[in-house]
């Protein structure tokens, strides 16, 4: 089992956490009393990183030409001459000419000259082009240097660590190569990767190196702890995750190589270079994101082939991270049990030539035959569990009917007004967010620091007012999350929401985007005709993109007209009928007849594309942690009903005589372990 304790993942927060933190202490950080801060400086968080009008490739190319630059058209960047670089630099060591060293990348504009390592926004790009720079030409102000102190941590724990095969005891070393599965990976292979071992720390260290030269910018830690029979994996980067773009295996590659395999951790790269001699890299943070900081480095291939890992996460990743890299050069390896992650497939004694061969182009054209897409579909049987996508940890009612959390679906999520629909749908999304799901928040009616500020509370189950000297910690970890927020408030134009999304599905990889609500995209169309047909046409925009994108979209409607007397159905959302037509699933949070007591809703599933279960659970308020729990004494909670028109019970399930005809009952599974305290009365 491969843990990642640390995280791996990437923090963009757009809005300052830290905003919130200095506005209700005044006071700086480290000023006040509490826990430790932690060892590893972190980036500045950026003000914003989701430019509000991202550029095209056909207006980068324009203006490029305007300006009489010339430039290469590559297969995710446009390689241009970079104005980074002194005419001293233009030789590098090797002695080539590095004219075109500046890689503009084609969805993003952002750009890095590979001599200087100058990076910066399309903005800068012409600023400086234009005389406007401020201090980039000559680069440094834009590249990014490691921080002092990181610096002399890398340096230090470099230092202390020494090859595998110089320690003392072959009794420790043998250890080592079994606990990390290195039995069949030679002392050369890990002499070439330069790869070192830490003993105080039981832990390989994987280094990076600067592009260029051999100075150090950061390591990875690979721990092992024997558990049980198993092993447990723990790892470590300096710097932070977030600033960890090391493709490790770089400065193994030469200029000339034209074909590359890419996995998603060091061991596999190690396994793979042996076995099949081809030039490997490993991404920085596994299956979880491909940065685009990254994407210059890949560009000189013409073949790029994925073995990402054994399970369906990784198949799905390498689909989405070939995406950005042009799927008509890439191949994936698809997984299966006759091909596991490389190191498994090193040991188990396999072919992993032949494994590499085998692998399926990434480019399909707009028709394909069932011959292309039957290894696919066995891929789905073989993985059911996997298929039904990543399961809540705090509803598990919600997994027995919708059974998970999938890309590429669209959910309507609908309420009255004030029930809690924010309130509910900040803890879902939260809930999935901590199991690595990358997510983007749409919150437009309620601005970024009240909703980090619910969610806060919700992943620390309570109060934080009341615990102020927690606030860091609890910030730290709610830092870690792969999290991200638009900077938009009030009404927005739903061509620039999708352009945002679409930009972060590319820069974060993001899976979940959470939309809070649609009625901020209506703009201010008068008649009802008007506004149906602007809901229409937002339903099927966010449809599509997320069908598109491959990324699950979570809308919030609100519902029409609401009638005191009746529960809201799926007729009810505003509109006509295409939202419940366009969506995957539909959930209503209801708030009446149900209702036993203050705080108490019900959440209904009317729409269930991925295997028709529909039904209701009830939810249960806790003010003091703003959760919805499950209350945890109800021996029955969930019903399945056929539709929406069977009637849910007008009391909470689990007593006599409670269940609807055509419902059927589930009963209370083990308590979760985020469940709050509920004995303690919520105020
Ligand atoms: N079940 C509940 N019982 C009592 N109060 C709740 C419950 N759920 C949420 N609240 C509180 O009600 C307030 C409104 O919640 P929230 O903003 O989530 O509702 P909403 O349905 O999104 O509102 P709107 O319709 O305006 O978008 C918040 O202060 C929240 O803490």
């Amino acid at each position: 089992m491969w843990v990642l304790l640390r995280g791996g993942y990437p923090l963009r927060i757009l809005l300052p956490l830290r905003g919130v933190w200095m506005g209700q202490r005044g006071l700086p950080r480290n000023l006040v009393p509490g826990p430790p801060r932690r060892r590893y400086r972190k980036e500045a968080l950026p003000a914003l990183e989701v430019p509000l009008l991202p550029v095209t490739a056909s207006e980068i190319r324009q203006y490029l030409r305007g300006h009489g630059i010339p430039f290469q058209d590559g297969h995710s960047c446009l390689r241009a001459p970079s104005p980074f670089v002194g005419s001293s630099q233009l030789k590098d060591q090797t002695g080539v000419t590095t004219s075109f060293s500046l890689f503009i990348d084609k969805t993003t504009g952002r750009f890095l000259c590979m001599t200087s390592l100058a990076e910066g926004s399309w903005e800068d790009f012409q600023a400086s082009v234009e005389g406007r720079g401020d201090g980039t030409r000559e680069g440094f102000l834009l590249s990014k240097a490691p921080e002092a102190e990181d610096i002399e941590e890398v340096q230090r724990i470099w230092d202390r660590a020494i090859p595998l095969w110089e320690l003392p005891d072959p009794e420790e070393v043998q250890l080592a190569r079994t606990m990390f599965g290195l039995n069949k990976v030679t002392d050369d292979t890990l002499r070439r990767f330069s790869v070192r071992y830490l003993r105080s720390a039981r832990s390989l260290v994987f280094p990076w190196f600067s592009p260029g030269s051999l100075g150090l910018r950061g390591l990875k830690l690979l721990g092992a702890e024997g558990q049980g029979d198993g092993v447990h994996y723990v790892e470590t980067t300096i710097p932070r995750p977030g600033a960890y773009h090391n493709l490790f295996g770089l400065p193994l590659i030469s200029r000339r190589d034209v074909e590359v395999v890419l996995t998603s951790r060091e061991l596999d790269s190690l396994a793979l270079n042996q076995s099949t001699g081809l030039p490997t890299l490993a991404l920085p943070r596994g299956t979880a994101c491909l940065p685009p900081a990254l994407i210059p480095y890949l560009e000189q291939f013409r073949r790029v082939m994925f073995w990402l890992g054994d399970d369906l996460r990784s198949w799905e990743a390498a689909k989405l991270f070939a995406r950005k890299l042009n799927p008509k050069r890439c191949s994936l390896v698809r997984p299966g049990d006759q091909q596991p992650c490389p190191l498994e497939a090193l040991n188990r004694g396999l072919n992993l030539s032949r494994i590499l061969r085998s692998a399926l182009p990434a480019w399909h054209k707009s028709i394909v035959s069932f011959r292309q897409l039957r290894e696919e579909v066995l891929g789905e049987l073989s993985n059911v569990e996997q298929v039904a996508g990543v399961r809540w940890s705090r509803f598990p009612d919600l997994n027995r009917l919708l059974k998970g959390h999938r890309k590429g679906e669209l959910t309507v999520f609908t309420g009255p007004t004030g029930s809690g629909k924010t309130t509910f749908i900040s803890e879902y999304a939260l809930d999935l967010c901590s199991q690595g799901v990358n997510t983007l928040w749409g919150s437009f009616e309620i601005s970024n620091v009240r909703l980090a500020r619910v969610m806060l509370t919700q992943f620390a189950m309570g109060r934080l007012e009341e615990q102020l000297d927690k606030y860091d910690e609890w910030a730290d970890r709610f830092e870690d999350l792969p999290l991200y927020f638009m900077t938009f408030h009030g009404q927005q134009s739903i061509r620039t929401v999708i352009d945002t999304m679409q930009h972060a599905v590319y820069v974060y990889d993001i899976c979940h985007v959470v939309i809070d609500n649609l009625q901020f995209m209506m703009g201010h169309e008068q008649l009802s005709t008007d506004r149906i047909a602007a809901q229409d046409y937002i339903v099927g925009a966010f449809r599509k993109f997320a069908t598109d994108s491959s990324c699950h979209v979570t809308l919030v409607i609100h519902p029409r007209k609401e009638d005191d007397d009746k529960e809201l159905q799926t007729a009810s959302i505003f509109g006509s009928a295409k939202a419940s037509q366009e969506a995957d699933n539909i959930l209503i949070l209801q708030d009446r007849k149900l209702v036993t007591g203050p705080g108490k809703r019900y959440l209904q599933v009317s729409k269930n594309r991925f295997d028709g279960d529909v039904g209701v659970f009830p939810l249960e308020f806790n003010k003091s942690s703003l959760t919805f729990s499950i209350p945890p004494k109800s021996k029955t909670r969930l019903k399945k009903i056929k539709d929406d028109n069977g009637l849910v019970a007008k009391k909470p399930s689990g007593k006599k005589g409670a269940t609807p005809q055509n419902s059927e009952t589930c009963s209370h599974q083990a308590p979760n372990p985020y469940q709050p305290d509920t004995s303690k009365p919520s105020r």
